[in-house]
């Protein structure tokens, strides 16, 4: 099975350390890349796909290193950038077949009207780039990233401006990938990877925080997820103080608070809750 190593990956842009001494270890599956705004997911996506260079560290596409594997390593990537938005003047059918005819794609044809039922812009290949919505161009975005059959695919933050339904459909279309590629998407939002992601990787300030499987995630939280019934904002206040919110929930006639504790909490009438992955976001990325 083909192994992705990223070993003491740091990348520095002046005195901003965007990447800090990354060590992961990839292989076939979905791995979901999930951090706050300027956490370094895309400087860590642009340097797998080796459109950025490190300022230390290596990555290695099984035991070699990929500068040195050079262009047989880029053919087996496929990348969403993140500001995928180019092109705006061609056609979406168009711009399919000129990114094959760049890709060497054999056997284009069917290839691209394979990709175009699979992200549902069969009847809309005649229309220009520029004029669709933000979803649309994601669609398109994630069609050309597939046209080389990748064994490496990259996708910056592939949902944004997806609707429910096309989210759905590309949960689906991700994990059926995900089965014979190494799959890399980033994304703030947590449902979008915690059902067909093998792995989080949660990264903050350039590091990584943890990396582990959705169920090891919520398992960490046993036990540290709190709810109580509030009397008032003031209250509100204080077990902000020393505690971290998850939510407060506000009905007719109550406030529940939700929120995370590593030890009994020092309030009475609390109650234990099941953990779910908002808690885990809040855990890792909260202050
Ligand atoms: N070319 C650059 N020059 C200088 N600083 C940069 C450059 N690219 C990224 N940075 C900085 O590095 C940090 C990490 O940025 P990066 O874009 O990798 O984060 P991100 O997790 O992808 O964020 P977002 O979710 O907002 O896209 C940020 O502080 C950003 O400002």
């Amino acid at each position: 099975m083909s192994k992705l190593e990223i070993v003491g990956l740091t990348k520095a842009y002046g005195k901003k350390i965007a990447n800090d001494h990354i060590n992961i270890s990839l292989n076939c599956g979905v791995y979901g890349l999930l951090g706050p705004n300027g956490a370094g997911k895309t400087t860590l996506m642009r340097q797998i796909v080796a459109l950025t260079k490190p300022t230390s560290g290596e990555i290695l596409y099984d035991g070699q290193k990929i500068e040195v594997l050079d262009t047989k390593y880029r053919n087996l990537l496929g990348y969403l950038p993140q500001d995928f938005d180019a092109y705006g003047n061609f056609k979406i059918l168009e711009f399919l077949e000129y990114m094959a005819a760049l890709k060497d794609v054999k056997d284009s044809k069917a290839k691209i009207n394979e990709l175009m039922s699979l992200v549902g812009l069969q009847e809309v290949k005649g229309r220009k780039i520029a004029k669709l919505s933000g979803g649309m161009k994601r669609r398109v975005g994630i069609a050309q990233a597939l046209l080389n059959n990748p064994k490496i695919l990259v996708l910056d933050e592939p949902t944004a401006g997806l609707d429910p339904q096309e989210r759905n459909r590309f949960r689906n279309m991700i994990s059926n990938l995900g089965k014979e590629a190494i799959v890399i998407l980033s994304t703030h939002i947590i449902s979008d990877v915690e059902q067909v992601a093998k792995e989080i990787i949660m990264i903050k300030n350039g590091r990584v925080r943890i990396k582990a499987s959705g169920k090891e995630l919520l398992g960490k939280m046993a036990g540290k997820v709190f709810g109580i019934r509030v009397k008032d904002e003031e209250q509100i206040a204080e077990i902000n103080e020393k505690y971290k919110i998850v939510n407060v929930q506000r009905g007719a006639d109550y406030t529940n608070v939700r929120f995370i504790s590593h030890s009994k909490p020092e309030i009475v009438d609390v109650w234990k809750e099941e953990p779910m992955f908002e808690d885990v976001y809040i855990e890792y990325f909260e202050r």
